[in-house]
């Protein structure tokens, strides 16, 4: 069944259309960082527009709820994600500060509407509140996810707590080991913030990477980015599985929306961690480059056997179909295993793992190309689970498996994502009562 189309009704709110009802927004909003108390008034201008838009399929997934948006809420094809280090004495205050204006103005994006007093600020001689190349485009079901590095609980060195939140840090929380063949970059790895941005259309998710950039103005700055296209999961039922750019269906064994056991268990993190994370989860980033080259020269006779799929089905090769459950006993003629022991689906599965599950949420990536005329391509993979432990389990599984002759894990970042923000709160306000 194809995905549920962004199909924007004639009648759907622009950005100005509903500038209208928010009415006069707050001058200079993104020059040099402006108090909770001027952006909160815009929120609260704005919150009539939340309760109509709430249930309509208008393009617009709503903010607020017990879980932030953009985990299992249907992945869209575009993404934006961005990684943040608060600025050199930034306080406890500004901290504050800034997840009360992302806060205010991620309802806002969402929605599709301008930021602040929009392009037309009332005095001229300001910058527009909002860069304005969204103008038009509609909320284009754009989501924003926001997450919380280890180190803005214990500083860089992990002995500081420069925002008076160290008391509040979970005891799962911890930086991910080195894993064996890590080829980490640091430009493209860690932060103390990150900001996943999902949209329908690349231009709505950058433009909100910006925005939030520039609200982000003398308390936190952005240290690296990356674009993706073509989702490379599905996160419901209602989705068709995509394909990676080796051609190979991916996300068939996600965890889906559905399952909503399996989200409780393995997504959402319970009622035994700190308030603030109660109804969140753990984003890992891996920024993984495939050498595309190498592996258009490969049959597909290997190529089927490094995953353990079928290219065209996505069928185990133990035989049936896409979402039959592969069986690992199964044999060729030859006495081999149908499913080779390093294949990628054997090593990654639940019954090689203790059960254990997560949900991606990744995207394909093509950063230009190198000297050589390679293409500098891969999976910027993001999975969510209730604990970091579970990634580690299942990337420790992988080491190696017969994808990693074909693949260079460059960046890597792990974050804990709070749980969704309700109407008149901020984002992990929690963390600071
Ligand atoms: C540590 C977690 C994982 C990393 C890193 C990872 C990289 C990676 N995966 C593919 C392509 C596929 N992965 C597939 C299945 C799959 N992968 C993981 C985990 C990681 N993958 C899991 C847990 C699973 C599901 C296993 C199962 O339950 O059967 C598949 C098969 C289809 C599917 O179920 O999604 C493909 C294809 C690439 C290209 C890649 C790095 C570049
Ligand atoms: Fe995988």
């Amino acid at each position: 069944m194809p995905e549920k189309e962004s199909s924007v009704p004639p009648d759907a709110p622009t950005r100005r259309g509903l500038l209208g009802l928010v009415g006069a927004g707050v001058a200079g909003l993104a020059i040099g960082g402006v108090g909770g108390a001027g952006i909160a008034s815009v929120l609260a201008k704005g919150a009539a527009a939340d309760d109509a838009a709430a249930d309509s399929d208008d393009g617009i997934v709503t903010f607020y709820g017990a879980h932030q948006a953009g985990i299992t809420t249907p992945a869209q094809d575009r993404l934006h994600f961005a990684s943040f280090r608060m600025v050199e004495g930034a306080t406890r205050d500004d901290l504050i500060a800034l997840f009360k204006d992302w806060t205010a103005a991620a309802a806002k994006l969402t929605r599709g509407e301008e930021l602040g007093s929009g392009l037309e600020p009332d005095n001229s001689y300001l910058p527009p509140d909002d860069t304005g190349e969204a103008e038009g485009l509609h909320a284009g079901h754009l989501t924003l996810t926001f997450g919380l590095g280890h180190a803005l609980f214990v500083g860089e060195d992990g002995t500081t707590d420069p925002f008076g939140i160290k008391h509040q840090l979970p005891k799962q929380f911890e930086p991910l080991p080195n894993f064996a063949f890590d080829l980490l970059e640091g430009t493209q790895s860690g932060g103390d913030l990150c900001v996943q941005a999902c949209a329908d259309d690349p231009q709505i998710a950058v433009h909100a990477i910006r925005n939030l950039s520039r609200i982000a103005i003398g308390r936190a700055h952005l240290v690296w980015s990356q674009l993706g296209f073509g989702r490379t999961s599905s996160t419901s039922r209602s989705q068709d599985t995509p394909r990676n750019l080796f051609g190979f269906k991916d996300g068939t064994m996600n965890i889906m929306s559905e399952e909503t056991k399996a989200l409780s268990q393995h997504v959402w993190v319970g009622d035994n961690a700190p308030e603030w994370l109660r109804g969140g989860s753990y984003l890992v980033a891996r920024k993984i480059l495939m050498t595309l080259e190498s592996w258009d020269r490969s049959s597909l006779r290997e190529q089927e056997r490094v995953f353990g799929r079928t290219k065209r089905s996505g069928a185990p090769l133990s035989g049936g179909a896409e979402f039959d459950q592969p069986d690992f006993s199964a044999q060729q003629q030859s006495g081999d295993p149908a499913i080779d022991v390093a294949a990628h689906v054997r090593l990654a599965h639940p019954d090689n793992n203790e059960g254990t599950r997560i949900l991606r949420r990744g995207y394909n990536f093509v950063d230009g190309s190198n000297p050589l005329g390679q293409m500098g391509g891969g999976l910027f993979f993001i999975s969510f689970q209730s604990d970091p432990a579970a990634f580690v389990r299942v990337q420790k599984s992988l080491k190696p498996d017969l994808l990693n002759e074909y693949i260079r894990h460059v960046g890597s970042g792990l974050w804990a994502v709070p749980g969704g923000v309700k109407k008149g709160e901020f984002l992990a306000q929690a963390l600071f009562e």
